[in-house]
C-alpha cells in the first residue's frame, strides 16, 4: 500500500482517482503520530510534520512533491543522506512572474509612478511627467537565472524591444537571450545593464549575491528587481543605493524575513516597489501542481524515480 501525505490540497476531481489506484491518502489536518512512519510520498512540505516524518525511525518516506520551484527552504542534505528524491514545481510560474518582471518595468518608464502620485493630489501634470518617460527600445536587461522563469523574461523583454543577457552556471545558451554569461563574467556588462533582474534559486552561491560591490557596479539611474528569493540581495544596501539615487528603482517580490515586518524601513524607501511574493500566483495553482505530480507518479510507482522536475540535491534546485 502506497500512502500520501496530502500537506498541500489535492483538487477533489483527483482524490478518486489516486484511490482506485489503492493509493490511500492522509490529509495534513487529520494525519496521527501512528501515522507518520507510514506515509511513502509528501505531496507539499510542511515545515511541522515533515522533519518528523524524517525523524520516525523506520520510516517510509521516498519522495516529495514541492509546492514551489524553490526548494531551499527543505532540509536538502537529510534528505540526501536518506535517499529521498524530490521534485519541484518549476515551470508553473514562468508567465505569472515574468508579466510582473515586464509590469514592473513599465510602471518606472511610462509614468505611472509618477501619474499615481500625481493622480494622488489631483494634479495634472501633463508636461512634467510626459517629457520623463523612456521607451524601451536599444535598453538593455540583464537576467541572473535563464531558468524556466528567466528565459520566459527574455521572451516577453524580446518583444518589447529590449537586448536580453542571461546568467546562468555555467555559461549555455538559450534561446531568447541575445547574449550569455556567467556568475563568474557578468561584470563586463552590469554597468550597460538597464534593468537587472534576480530569478538564480537560494543556494550557498547566490546567498548575499546583490551586495553593495554589485550595486556600486550597476549603472547610475538604473533598476534592481528581485523575484527569486530575499536572502540573494543585501536589503540595506539596496535601501542605501535608493536613497542615495544612484539607483533609479527597484521591485521586491521577495524578502530576507516574510511576511515583511511592519518596522521593515523596507516599506519607506524611495522608489521601492513591494510586491507580497506574489509575483508567480495563478488561480489554478493546485490543479498546475498536480499535473506536474502525476506525470512522475506512475514512474515513481513503477521504479522508484522521476519523470520531470527532479531537483539536483547538491546543488540545491
Ligand atoms: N517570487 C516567486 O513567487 C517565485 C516563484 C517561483 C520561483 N521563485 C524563485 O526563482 C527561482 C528560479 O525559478 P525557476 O523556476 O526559473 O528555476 P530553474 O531551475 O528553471 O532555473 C534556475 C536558473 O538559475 C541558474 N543558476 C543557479 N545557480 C546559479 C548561479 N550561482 N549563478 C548563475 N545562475 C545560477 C540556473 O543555471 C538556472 O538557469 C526559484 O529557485 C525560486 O527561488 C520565486
Ligand atoms: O519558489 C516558488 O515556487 C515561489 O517562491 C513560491 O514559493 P512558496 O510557495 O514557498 O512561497
Amino acid at each position: 500500500m502506497t500512502v500520501i501525505l496530502a500537506a498541500e490540497p489535492i483538487p477533489e476531481q483527483h482524490v478518486e482517482d489516486l484511490q482506485q489506484q489503492g493509493l490511500t491518502i492522509i490529509n495534513l489536518d487529520n494525519v496521527q503520530p501512528e501515522q507518520l512512519a507510514t506515509i511513502d510520498i509528501m505531496f507539499g512540505w510542511n515545515k511541522m510534520v515533515g522533519p518528523k516524518i524524517l525523524a520516525t525511525p523506520n520510516h517510509r518516506l521516498k519522495w516529495i512533491q514541492a509546492a514551489s520551484s524553490g526548494v531551499d527552504y527543505l532540509p536538502l542534505a537529510t534528505l540526501s543522506e536518506q535517499g529521498i528524491i524530490v521534485s519541484n514545481a518549476k515551470g508553473m510560474h514562468a508567465v505569472p512572474i515574468a508579466q510582473t518582471v515586464m509590469s514592473y518595468i513599465l510602471y518606472f518608464t511610462r509614468g505611472i509612478r509618477q501619474s499615481l502620485s500625481s493622480q494622488a493630489n489631483k494634479e495634472w501634470r501633463h508636461h512634467e511627467i510626459g517629457r520623463a518617460t523612456e521607451t524601451l527600445e536599444h535598453r538593455t536587461i540583464m537576467v541572473f537565472g535563464t531558468g524556466q522563469i528567466g528565459h520566459q523574461i527574455a521572451v516577453y523583454a524580446k518583444a518589447l524591444g529590449l537586448k536580453t543577457i542571461g546568467i546562468n552556471r555555467h555559461g549555455e545558451k538559450r534561446d531568447a537571450f541575445d547574449e550569455i554569461l556567467t556568475d563568474q563574467d557578468y561584470q563586463t556588462k552590469l554597468a550597460d545593464a538597464d534593468f537587472v533582474v534576480n530569478m538564480m534559486p537560494l543556494t550557498p552561491e547566490t546567498e548575499n549575491f546583490f551586495d553593495t560591490a554589485f550595486f556600486n557596479a550597476m549603472g547610475e539611474g538604473h533598476y534592481f528587481f528581485n523575484l527569486g528569493r530575499g536572502a540573494s540581495i543585501n536589503e540595506t544596501a539596496l535601501m542605501a543605493q535608493l536613497n542615495n539615487g544612484h539607483l533609479a528603482g527597484a521591485a521586491i517580490d521577495v524578502a530576507q524575513t516574510e511576511p515583511l515586518p511592519e518596522t521593515s524601513p523596507l516599506w519607506t524607501t524611495t522608489n521601492l516597489v513591494i510586491t507580497p511574493h506574489i509575483s508567480g500566483y495563478i488561480p489554478d495553482i493546485h490543479e498546475r501542481l498536480f499535473r506536474i505530480f502525476e506525470q512522475n507518479l506512475p514512474v515513481f510507482l513503477t521504479d522508484g524515480q522521476l519523470a520531470v522536475n527532479q531537483v539536483d540535491l547538491s546543488a540545491g534546485y
